[in-house]
């Protein structure tokens, strides 16, 4: 692993194909895999050829800047890291590596709920750029609102609730390998140092990881969230409130009458419904209903600067990338930190080629569907 020089690895691909050279088959397959036959998960890739940019010339291009504002915040770029659970199966420095990776370069990250470290230690390693908690609703209350002080506590300064699983999807992949990144030992840290989870679940201190994991898998999912569980989680935090999974226009309409402060356009990677709807064919309709009035996140299938174009083009005002940073992670922070400054130099070059000098001028009129 030492061997390579991560400074001479420039394509994308390569940097999948190294992971999988590295990685026990299980993580590897977990990662990489979408459900059913992946025909979403590859559909979220191979979407974006449907689309061309139509580039603009001469406009002065010198000064052409990244920078994104959201509720105010100026940020370095318009990119943040989806949120990606039980990383210590990629890398044992996990999420602290990508966190810390990201935080150096003014990118935000997303800390899962199903993390491997927890909320506090992975705040400290992301000290200066905002961070995001993604809530998973547990299918206890008490804990939920647990895990939502416990991110204000430590300085996240957004929830994004994942609305896309109420169960797992079904990963064909994962169930023949009978890979299970729990057993694995890995995105457990939230509910260990959680004292409600502790009190209520765990009375007698067990530390045995099968009893706990008995214990806490059944509680991560909750199917029995309701628009109105959002308007309740509102009333609970001062934090704004982003739906994450949102595919269907009536729902983003819903979105607007409870009251949220965002969206994240997703299928979650192609991992939950297989057959649904790719991300950015999704991304022209919910744009229509909610452009303007909050924010619009997207992910899924981003891999280079034109992508990124393409989606806030298609109306996105940030996209969040998830498998290729953990593609990067096989190699630690540094490959973290490289595969996303390679993005950014893309992104960079991209948009000046693209004759645009600044990122909230990305617009429809730059974007043809093919024919
Ligand atoms: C290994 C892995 C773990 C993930 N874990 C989570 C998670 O804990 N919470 C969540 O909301 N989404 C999770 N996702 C989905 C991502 O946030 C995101 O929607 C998806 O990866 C975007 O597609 P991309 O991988 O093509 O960029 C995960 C995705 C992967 C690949
Ligand atoms: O792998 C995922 O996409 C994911 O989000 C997840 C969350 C909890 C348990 C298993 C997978």
């Amino acid at each position: 692993m030492g061997s390579v020089d991560l400074s001479t690895l420039k394509v994308v691909e390569e940097w999948e194909r190294k992971a999988k050279e590295i990685l026990p088959k299980g993580a590897y397959d977990y990662v990489n895999s979408g459900s059913g036959k992946e025909e979403t998960s590859t559909k979220n890739v191979q979407v974006f050829s449907k689309w061309s940019l139509v580039p603009r010339m001469l406009r002065n291009v010198k000064t052409s800047s990244l920078a994104t504002k959201l509720w105010g915040v100026t940020l370095a770029t318009p990119v943040m890291l989806a949120p990606v659970g039980f990383q210590t199966v990629i890398h044992p420095s996990g999420e602290l590596a990508a966190a810390k990776a990201s935080d150096k370069l003014g990118i935000p990250y997303i800390t899962s709920t199903v993390s491997s470290y927890n909320i506090e230690a992975i705040a400290l390693a992301a000290p200066t750029t905002p961070k995001f908690f993604q809530l998973y609703w547990p299918g206890d209350d008490e804990i939920a609102v647990s895990f939502v002080r416990r991110a204000e506590q430590s300085g996240y300064t957004a929830i994004v609730l994942t609305v896309d699983t109420s169960v797992i999807g079904y990963r064909e992949r994962d169930l023949q390998n009978q890979y299970f990144p729990l057993r694995q030992g890995a995105g457990m840290a939230n509910y260990l140092s959680d004292p409600i989870f502790q009190k209520k679940y765990n009375a007698e201190g067990s530390n045995e990881q099968t009893e706990l994991i008995g214990k806490i898998a059944p509680l991560i999912f909750n199917q029995t969230l309701t628009w109105e569980k959002v308007a309740w989680l509102k009333t609970k935090t001062s934090l704004p409130v982003i739906i994450k999974g949102i595919l269907h226009p009536a729902d983003a309409k819903l979105a607007k009458a409870y009251g949220v402060d965002g969206v994240v356009v997703s299928n979650h990677g192609g991992r939950q419904l297989d057959g649904a709807i790719s991300s950015l064919e999704a991304l022209p309709a919910i744009a229509k209903e909610l452009k303007g009035e909050m924010p619009i996140f997207f992910d899924g299938g981003i891999r280079r600067g034109s992508d990124i174009i393409k989606a806030l083009a298609l109306g996105a005002d940030f996209v969040c990338v998830g498998r290729l940073y953990a593609y990067g992670l096989a190699f630690g922070v540094e490959g973290v930190y490289t595969v996303l400054k390679n993005l950014i130099s893309d992104l960079d070059v991209s948009l000046a080629l693209t004759g645009v000098t600044s990122i909230s001028e990305v617009d429809d009129t730059i974007i043809v569907k093919n024919t």
